[in-house]
């Protein structure tokens, strides 16, 4: 088993060693290592055959197999400890938590996360606990999960709570990331009438919270507010294209009106709002079970079960890794921008090279790590989904422009990441 370190390296062919930056007076910059150790370690996996937790010379290998990725920062995820003979698991606390920015009172901000056990929601969370500020996660785990941010439970810093945006919820905070919604089309389709009652009450309730505690405060909007767009790529001007009655309409038209709850209180009350447009966005932590095509794609070329595309695959996604998305919501909080803004990666793809770009690398991982497959993976064709957009690119000018923010992960270096993420989690028996 080699224990080389990973070098990811970004579109220009420079290695990524850290992520964030300094900038708008807020400096956001964490090592890529120690973001890596809050995910990219599988629970421990007894193998020998008496299956005694003592066993430190099976916990050590897996110590060394995961260290490969996290290279020595794998102290600060909590043991969690499986055992595959009887199906069971450990959970264990932290001894130490990872260590954060010891910040003066001055710089330290209490930031409330709605949404915070979510997929964008926790990575948002590591970023902003490592970067030393007191963060508060309100999440009812309709989508997210307590285990996505277990390892700051606990941490003076960190708190969380169970609580469903429909309500009105207080608290005294200096900036809200309002992120609270199902985001994956089988989800928010699940019950549309609660998706759109999560967009519009949510969103009031927090902007109210803003407008009470005079707190910054950013909704995560999303590119489906130009629903199935005429204009490509997509501007922040252009209007949309959206089917109000449609299957995807608790979605698309819950954010839209979102927005237009978030400009409504900065014109009659002043409140200071941010509105960040988020494309297609994939990375560690999603749901393997979402339902999402990155999600779904590398989970069935993983288990060796046939590709799902919808319609003839020739439809077209551009697709940001986490990182650069977490960049982009920190630099559009802490920046002057107050119109719209694109967050994504101007990488487009038709879903069906998409399909044969994932089976391509999940079979570059495998052949790395040794693993013999019993056949190739085929790619089959299902029906396509009502109202499907046809094309989807964002223009990420104004980001640029008024953010600084470019995307910096290519779309293979981000899957590579995202498919021994999974691994683990097939390995342990979770997925
Ligand atoms: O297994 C699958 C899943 C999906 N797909 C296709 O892949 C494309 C992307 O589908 P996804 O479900 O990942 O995401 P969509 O682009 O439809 O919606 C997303 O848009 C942006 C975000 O706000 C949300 O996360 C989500 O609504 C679609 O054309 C879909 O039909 C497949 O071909 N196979």
């Amino acid at each position: 088993m080699s224990t080389s370190p990973i070098h990811t390296l970004d579109k220009n062919g420079q290695e990524i060693t850290s992520v964030g930056f300094k900038r708008f007076g807020f400096d956001s910059e964490v090592p890529l290592d120690v973001l890596r150790s809050l995910y990219l370690r599988s629970h421990y996996v007894l193998t020998a055959s008496d299956g005694k937790m003592d066993d430190i010379e099976s916990q050590a290998e897996e110590e060394i197999q995961h260290a490969r990725f996290t290279q020595g920062f794998s102290n600060y995820q909590s043991k969690s400890i499986f055992h595959p003979s009887t199906g069971r698991i450990s959970y264990t606390t932290l001894s130490r938590f990872p260590p954060v920015t010891l910040l003066p009172p001055s710089a330290r901000k209490r930031i409330l996360v709605t949404g915070g056990a979510g997929f964008v929601g926790s990575h948002l969370v590591d970023r902003l606990m490592l970067l030393g500020h007191e963060v508060t996660v309100l999440d009812n785990f309709f989508t997210g999960s307590k285990t996505t941010v277990s390892h700051w439970i606990g941490h003076p810093n960190f708190e969380m709570v169970r609580h469903d945006v429909v309500e009105p919820f207080m608290i005294e905070c200096d900036q809200i990331y309002h992120l609270a919604c199902p985001a994956s089309p089988p989800h928010y389709q699940y019950n549309a009438v609660k998706t759109i009652k999560t967009s519009f009450m949510g969103t009031l309730n927090m902007l109210g919270l803003a407008k009470r505690t005079k707190a910054r405060f950013l909704i995560s909007s999303t590119s489906e507010v130009y629903g199935d767009p005429e204009v490509h790529p997509q501007t922040e001007d252009y209007w949309g294209h959206v089917n109000p009655i449609g299957p995807r309409a608790c979605y698309d038209e819950g954010k839209r009106v979102a927005e237009t709850l978030t400009y409504g209180f900065q014109r009659q009350d002043g409140v200071d709002v941010r509105v960040a447009r988020i494309f297609n966005t994939y990375g560690p932590r999603m749901n393997p079970y979402d339902g999402r095509v990155v999600s779904n794609f590398i989970v069935q070329a993983l288990k060796g079960e046939d590709m799902t595309v919808y319609g003839d695959g020739k439809q077209t996604r551009s697709f940001q890794y986490i990182h650069d998305l977490v960049d982009g919501l920190i630099a559009l909080m802490n920046s002057d921008e107050t119109r719209p803004v694109n967050i994504g990666n101007g990488d487009e793809f038709t879903i069906g090279e998409f399909a044969e770009l994932v089976r391509d690398i999940v079979e570059k991982v495998q052949d790395q790590d040794g693993v013999k497959r019993s056949r190739k993976v085929d790619i089959v064709y299902k029906p396509m989904p009502t109202d499907d957009p046809q094309k989807r690119r964002p223009d990420t000018t104004r980001a640029k422009e008024s953010l600084g923010w470019q995307p910096r992960w290519t779309v293979r270096m981000g899957l590579e990441e995202m498919v021994r993420y999974y691994k683990a989690k097939m390995i342990e028996g979770s997925l």
